[in-house]
C-alpha cells in the first residue's frame, strides 16, 4: 500500500489471529503484526452490531496511538442467533453447546473492521447470513475433538473441516473468516492510501 505520492505505508495488523494475516497476504498486504490487548466484555444492553464495531475500532486505535507513523487496521468478529452473541467457547462443553443452537437454522456473523491513522479512525461492519446443516451429536463432539471450533467465534472455522456444516450463506465469505477484504480496501482508499494489484510471480 503506498501514499499518492508512491511511498510505502507501514501497515499494522492489531490482531492474533492467523486468519486475519493470511487474508491480508491473500491480497498482498504487507503488514506488521501486534495484537492489541483489550476487553472483550460486552457493555450492559449492548447490541451485537455495535459492540463488535466497538471493538474493531477500540483494536484500531490503541495500537494507532502507539504507532502514529503506521495505519492500523482491528477487526472483530461474532455470531449471533436469536439476538445472543456467540464469541469464541470457553470450554469444549461450550462449543458443543454454541453448535447444537446453531445446527440446522440460520445465524448471522458480523465482522466489524476498522482502520486508523493521523488522529482518524474508519470503520464498517460486514453481515453475512450462514445456514448450517442438521448436525449430530456425535459429529458435533468429533468437531470439537479436532480443536478447530476453540478460538473461533461460533465455535467453528468455515475455511476449516467447518465448511462440511455450511449448507448455504450470503454475504462476503472473508467476513465470515475474520477479514472482510472488499470493505477493507474501501475503508483504506477513504482514509486517502493507494492499492495496487502487484503482478503475481509466475
Ligand atoms: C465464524 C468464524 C470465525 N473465525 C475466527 C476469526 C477470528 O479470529 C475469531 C473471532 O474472534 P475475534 O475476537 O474477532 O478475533 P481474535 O481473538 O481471533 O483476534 P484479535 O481479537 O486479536 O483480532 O473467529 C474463523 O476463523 N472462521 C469462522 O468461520
Amino acid at each position: 500500500m503506498h501514499t499518492p505520492a508512491s511511498s510505502p505505508v507501514r501497515l499494522i495488523l492489531a490482531s492474533q489471529s492467523p486468519r486475519r494475516r493470511e487474508l491480508l497476504n491473500q491480497i498482498g498486504l504487507e503488514h506488521e503484526v501486534c495484537p492489541a490487548d483489550i476487553d472483550e466484555t460486552v457493555w450492559p444492553d449492548e447490541a451485537p452490531v455495535p459492540h463488535c464495531e466497538r471493538l474493531a475500532r477500540e483494536k484500531a486505535h490503541t495500537l494507532a496511538v502507539q504507532f502514529p507513523d503506521a495505519v492500523v487496521v482491528g477487526s472483530d468478529t461474532i455470531v449471533v442467533v436469536d439476538g445472543a452473541i456467540l464469541g469464541k467457547p470457553s470450554t469444549a462443553a461450550d462449543a458443543v453447546n454454541m453448535l447444537e443452537q446453531l445446527s440446522g437454522r440460520e445465524h448471522t456473523v458480523y465482522t466489524a473492521v476498522a482502520v486508523a491513522h493521523g488522529g482518524q479512525t474508519l470503520s464498517g461492519v460486514e453481515a453475512v447470513t450462514v445456514r448450517f446443516r442438521v448436525l449430530s451429536r456425535p459429529q458435533i463432539e468429533a468437531y470439537v475433538r479436532t480443536g478447530e471450533p476453540m478460538d473461533k467465534a461460533g465455535a467453528y472455522g468455515i475455511q476449516g473441516y467447518g465448511a462440511t456444516m455450511v449448507e448455504a450463506i450470503t454475504g462476503d465469505y472473508y467476513a465470515v473468516m475474520g477479514l472482510p477484504l472488499g470493505r477493507l480496501v474501501e475503508l483504506l482508499q477513504a482514509l486517502g492510501f493507494v492499492y495496487r494489484f502487484a503482478p503475481l510471480a509466475s
